[in-house]
Order: structure tokens, then sequence, then C-alpha cells
């Protein structure tokens, strides 16, 4: 679904690579950890496969596209199979829930039957229902993440790219989040998410492709992750709006994993 081969990213007027020979293949239905230091080349691995940078050398292959030879007109399209969340949410901050999840649809030219349809089962989806009126700032962290992660999958794309999602959140919420990644996942989507975050990796107990200093130097099933000793890690500054986001968790259940298949694969 996602495969890098001997992939080498030399951005300009860099000396060094920000990638520099790797090799990655990503099963479809996968979940992987993308982890490692600041600076090791994570969002570069993502930017690559979303086409937002191209390779300097090898082959970049995802949803069965080798994205070297892609062209720029292409690439909206090649974009529709790939839902992208990032640490900073980057929602329409003029804009509700129901219209910042709908416009992924409506840019893509879907009727607006569907558009009322598939917004609401979305925001259901991941525990937003009755919250489709507010604006972004009307939310807690958490809560504006998961509008994000509803704009991204709303179209049910094929593979789910995670820059950070929980860099900006508190651990607990921080949970919450990955586990809602996690049951996406369970229901075919392919999931990479980058983090230093070691907790929520080492909760989830998934796939692990360690970074450091653009190499590939772990690749592991079912891994861990120890983050260096001062290393930046994710602790998030305290999220004043944690305890309602634990709520919403609550009332959706997904601090349960027996209720929503938390067993291995
Ligand atoms: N647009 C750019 N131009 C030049 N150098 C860049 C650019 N983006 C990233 N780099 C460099 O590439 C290397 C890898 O950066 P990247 O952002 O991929 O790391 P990361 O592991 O995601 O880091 P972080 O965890 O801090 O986000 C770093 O040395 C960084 O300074």
């Amino acid at each position: 679904m996602i495969r890098f081969d001997n992939v080498t990213k030399v951005y300009p007027r860099s000396t060094r690579p920000a990638l520099d020979d790797v090799n990655v293949n990503v099963e479809r239905g996968e979940f992987v950890f993308v982890v490692g230091p600041s600076g090791s080349g994570k969002s570069t691995m993502l930017r690559l496969a979303l086409r937002e940078e191209r390779a300097t050398s090898g082959t970049v292959l995802v949803a069965g596209q080798d994205l070297g030879s892609l062209s720029a007109r292409k690439v909206p399209r090649f974009r529709r199979e790939i839902g992208a969340v990032f640490q900073d949410f980057r929602l329409l901050p003029g804009k509700t829930v129901d219209q910042n999840v709908a416009f992924a649809l409506q840019v893509i030219g879907k009727p607006s039957s569907a558009i009322r349809q598939l917004v609401p089962e979305t925001l259901e989806m991941v525990g937003l229902e009755g919250k489709g009126k507010r604006l972004p700032h009307q939310l807690s962290g958490g809560e504006q993440q998961r509008v994000a992660i509803a704009r991204a999958v709303v179209n049910k794309p094929q593979i789910l790219l995670c820059d950070e999602p929980t860099g900006n959140l508190d651990p607990k919420i921080s949970l919450d989040i990955v586990h809602l990644l996690d049951r996406i996942n369970r229901t075919g989507t392919t999931v990479v998410m980058a983090t230093h975050d070691a907790d929520t990796v080492n909760q989830l107990r998934r796939r692990v492709v360690q970074l450091d200093e653009g190499h590939v130097v772990r690749d592991e099933q079912h891994g861990t992750y120890l983050a260096p000793i001062g290393a930046a890690t994710s602790s998030p500054p305290s999220d004043p709006d944690a305890v309602e986001d634990a709520e919403v968790a609550e009332e959706i259940g997904d601090l349960d994993p027996e209720r929503f298949g938390g067993e291995d694969r």
C-alpha cells in the first residue's frame, strides 16, 4: 500500500539527507507508528507519501501509484485516496464542525444528498454527535482533533497519514485519539502515524518503524518505543479542556477496548 524503495530525500540548500536510503513496505490494512527523535525524518516520510515533496532518489509507491512519475495534474485525484491529520488540526476557523467535514466532500464534487448522510455518520463515529453546529474555537483540543480525523476519513480513504496527531494534547486525550485511529484501522484503513509519544506507542503495540538521522534503525511488529533521554517528547501543555474530552470519550465508550475490538490481531 505504501512502499519506499531506496528513498533518499535531500532538501534544497541542505547538506545532510532528511531520509537516507530508506526501505519500508506498509501492507494494506496495517497500523504503523513512525518514531524517532526530532529531525529524524518522520514528517519527511509522510510528506513524500502525500506527494507534498518528491524523493531525490529512489521510488515511493502509494496506493499503486509511483509518485515520482505522477504529474502535478494528477496529484489532487491521488490525494483523494489519502486522509491526512496534523498536530495543529488545520480546521477552517470560520466554519462549523459540520461545514469543516462537509467541505472535504464538496471539494471533490460529492452530491449534497451523500454529504447530508456522510457528515453526521462520520461525526458520530468519532464521538462528536450533537456538536456539528459548533465552531472550532468552541471545542477542546481533543474534540478539534476528532473533527480533523472525521474530515480526513469522511471520504473513506484507503490510507490515513497522521503527523504527530497527539502532539498538542494531554497524555490521556492522546490515548483516546490513538484508540480512535486504531478503530478506524480496524475497519480496513491503512494508518501510518508519526509520533514521539512513547506512551501511546507502547499501549498499542503495533508495528514500529524507528528513524534516526534519516535512517531506519528498527522495524518491528508489535513494537515498543523508548524515547531517547533528553529527546523532544510530545508532552503537551496542560489542556484545560481535558475533563470535557474525557467525558466525550466515556460517552462514546472508546476507553473500553473490548467494546471496540481492542484485541491484538
Ligand atoms: N523544508 C525543509 N527544508 C530544509 N530542510 C528541511 C525541511 N524540512 C525538514 N528539513 C530537515 O530535514 C530533517 C528531517 O526533518 P523532519 O521534519 O522530517 O523530521 P521529524 O522527525 O519529523 O522531526 P519533528 O519530530 O521535529 O517533526 C531535519 O534535519 C530538518 O531540519
